[in-house]
């Protein structure tokens, strides 16, 4: 299924017509440069083009007041004066006598792409809107948004659609307490936010901003916020988070919906952010979100106000929605302290509320409300001494190609090679000399057993991934390990490259753990989900960034007891790293799952699994031992400041 953009011209017909230095940044040009980027990579052509509607009033009035609603219905016919007059009565935000139109195009544009993705006309989609959204309240604008689009959205999801758990996460560098207070007592709609926090020192300064605002009554739990109290962070900062943060707690909601405040003013270069994460990184954050909720996400404009970071992240996340290989992301080098104490802090504030967090650490004792206060003194005292904003520069964005074969496979000749895929058994290319010499490597007492016969396919694959050729690509062969053993001899051969292999397998591996050897057992092997994705989201997730493999080669060994729809999340997830480059391995008997699995590599969203249980606490311990073994050496599993040492 494919990928709506949403946009209209017409939303660049509004601007600030007096002098106001806090406003002058959200311009027409921060659309009309997207949708240019979009139109000159050839991407805007690849997606379905859904148009805008105008948002009615029972749209509207889902989230405002009818007051306020009847107040911005007379703006188009103000002067300018009474506009300025208007204007004062809000905070960081001005009218124009265009903007109401302009604000229900914005909320209409939302709404239009709910539709399109609840109806399954395509399977996600962006929406290119200004004014944006997220600040605005029920009965006021604020911080240049009129309409709450993604707060009005959710409302229409449930509404019309009848979900019962829609999740908003919100990249933009700004809290968005507009729609923090419209849910903040629903436990359906699960807000989750990271902004400049600076300890309350940054607009819009409320204290409610902080990682102890969970949510209120029925809604505790459902809203999290996590604050930023330094600039400068980086795509380290930002994985940790999704990585010991929001992933497990999303799988845990299990949303019908997920919805993404996608402000840009968290990329590198932005006046407002100022914090040093690369336009890249928007395509691993849209990535990770890409199979929750049946792969069902609506990302919506919020802010982004450097005209050069703010187009390449856009392209960034709406390539990634259109199902390109995400780019490499180059060393990581682990959260920085600040990072570190608001991670620590946030899982502790929501430990009551989130299994998956039942063993985080509890809060560390620096964070007592009077430490809290002073840090805040002396930083105001830092902050008001105006500090000079740097020219930051960063590289362009590499180029992202899909290779021409999308999903390569070698397959017994007695299975059909599914639609997409193209079946894989060529040994051109390959010396006779290196076929004979794997004949004899791996020819067990003499018998030629038809697996041998596979290896020289295996290793022509790996070579046509490494060329970037095939994509990803899956074997069914008759006997694993030796396929296994053959692929990561023959890719380490291979020059500078990084092997991730995944194994998965009944029984308990003898071998001790090392920084490149992790075996996590869990009580009840493969078989339990919420303890198997939990390992998956909180270890190897972080451990595979980390590493930046060239190849991930999973191997499922007979009888590992794996779940399908487990399976296929884990593929769908690990599709992230090494450019998609995935290879699996899967004994000929297991012929009934690699359908599924295949799905995957076609960039297929898994589909959304239950939602998750608690894990047993036995593997929650085993997860946690590991982690704190294994965080000296791999930075991004670090999720508490007594970690670093
Ligand atoms: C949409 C937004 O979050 O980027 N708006 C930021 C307003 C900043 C006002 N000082
Ligand atoms: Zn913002």
């Amino acid at each position: 299924m494919g990928t709506a953009l949403i946009y209209d011209d017409e939303m660049t017909n509004y601007k600030l017509l007096w002098v106001d230095s806090i406003c002058n940044i959200e311009v027409p040009e921060r659309l009309t440069v997207c949708y240019e980027a979009l139109m000159r990579t050839g991407l805007a052509d690849r997606c379905v083009s859904i148009p805008v509607r105008e948002a009615t009033d029972a749209d509207i009035l889902l989230v405002h007041s009818e007051e306020y609603l009847e107040a911005v219905k007379k703006t188009p016919y103000m002067t300018l004066a009474e506009l300025m007059e208007f204007t004062l009565q809000y905070g960081d935000v001005y009218f124009h006598p265009n903007i109401y139109h302009c604000a229900k195009l914005a909320a209409g544009a939302a709404l239009q792409l709910v539709d399109s993705v609840m109806t399954g006309a395509v399977r996600t989609g962006m929406a290119l809107v200004r004014p944006p959204g997220h600040h605005s309240m029920r009965s006021a604008a604020n911080g240049f948004c009129v309409f709450n689009n993604v707060a009005i959205a959710a409302r229409y999801a449930r509404q019309k659609y009848g979900l019962e758990r829609v999740l908003i996460v919100d990249w933009d560098i700004h809290h968005g307490q507009g729609v923090q207070y419209c849910f903040e007592d629903d436990p359906s709609v699960l807000y989750f936010s990271w902004h400049r926090y600076e300890h309350q020192k940054f607009w819009p300064n409320l204290r409610e901003s902080d990682y102890d605002t969970v949510g209120k009554e029925k809604g505790a739990g459902f809203n999290i916020n996590v604050p930023w109290n330094r600039v400068g962070m980086r795509n380290s900062d930002y994985l940790s988070v999704f990585f010991h943060i929001l992933l497990p707690v999303a799988y845990e909601f299990c949303p019908d919906l997920v919805l993404v405040c996608a402000g840009f003013d968290s990329a590198i270069g932005d006046p407002e952010g100022e914090m040093c994460a690369s336009p890249d990184i928007f395509a691993h954050l849209t990535h990770l979100l890409m199979n929750l909720a049946g792969g069902k996400l609506c990302a919506v404009l919020e802010g982004g106000y450097n005209l050069t970071s703010l187009p390449q992240s856009v392209c960034q996340t709406v390539q990634t929605l259109l199902g390109d290989p995400a780019p490499p992301l180059g060393s990581l080098e682990g959260p920085c302290r600040s990072a570190l104490e608001s991670l620590h802090c946030v899982r502790s504030a929501h430990k009551p509320y989130w299994s998956c967090l039942k063993y985080a650490a509890d809060l560390p004792a620096s964070e007592s409300s009077s430490k809290h206060d002073k840090l805040a003194e002396e930083t105001k005292d830092k902050a008001e001494k105006e500090t000079v904003k740097e020219e930051k520069v960063w590289p362009e964005p590499q180029k992202r190609v899909c290779p021409p074969v999308r999903a390569a496979l070698i397959l017994p000749d007695n299975v059909t090679c599914p639609a997409g895929c193209q079946r894989f058994s060529s040994t051109e290319g390959l010396d006779p000399a290196t076929i004979s010499k794997l004949r004899e490597k791996f020819s067990k007492d003499g018998e030629n057993n038809s697996s041998l016969t596979t290896l020289p396919s295996l290793v022509a694959l790996v070579d046509k991934m490494e060329n970037h050729e095939i994509y990803s690509g899956l074997a069914l062969v008759q006997d694993v390990s030796m396929a296994m053993t053959c692929t990561v001899q023959h890719a380490a051969a291979l020059f500078q490259r990084k092997t991730l292999l995944v194994q998965f397998s009944g029984n308990i591996s003898d071998k001790p753990i090392g920084k490149y050897h992790v075996p996590v057992c869990l009580k009840k092997g493969c078989g339990d989900v919420s303890g198997f994705m939990h390992a998956v989201l909180s270890l190897l997730l972080p451990l595979g960034y980390e590493y930046d493999p060239n190849l991930v080669l999973l191997v499922r060994m007979p009888g590992c007891g794996i779940w399908d729809s487990v399976w296929q999340q884990l593929t769908g997830l690990l599709q992230g790293l090494a450019q998609g480059h995935t290879l699996i391995l899967m004994q000929e008997e297991e012929k009934p799952c690699f359908v599924p699995t295949v799905s995957c590599l076609l960039g297929n969203a898994a589909p959304s699994l239950a939602s998750l249980c608690a894990p047993l606490p036995e593997d929650t311990e085993e997860v946690e031992k590991l982690r704190y073994h294994l965080q000296t050496d791999w930075k991004l599993l670090q999720t508490t400041v007594s970690d670093l040492h």
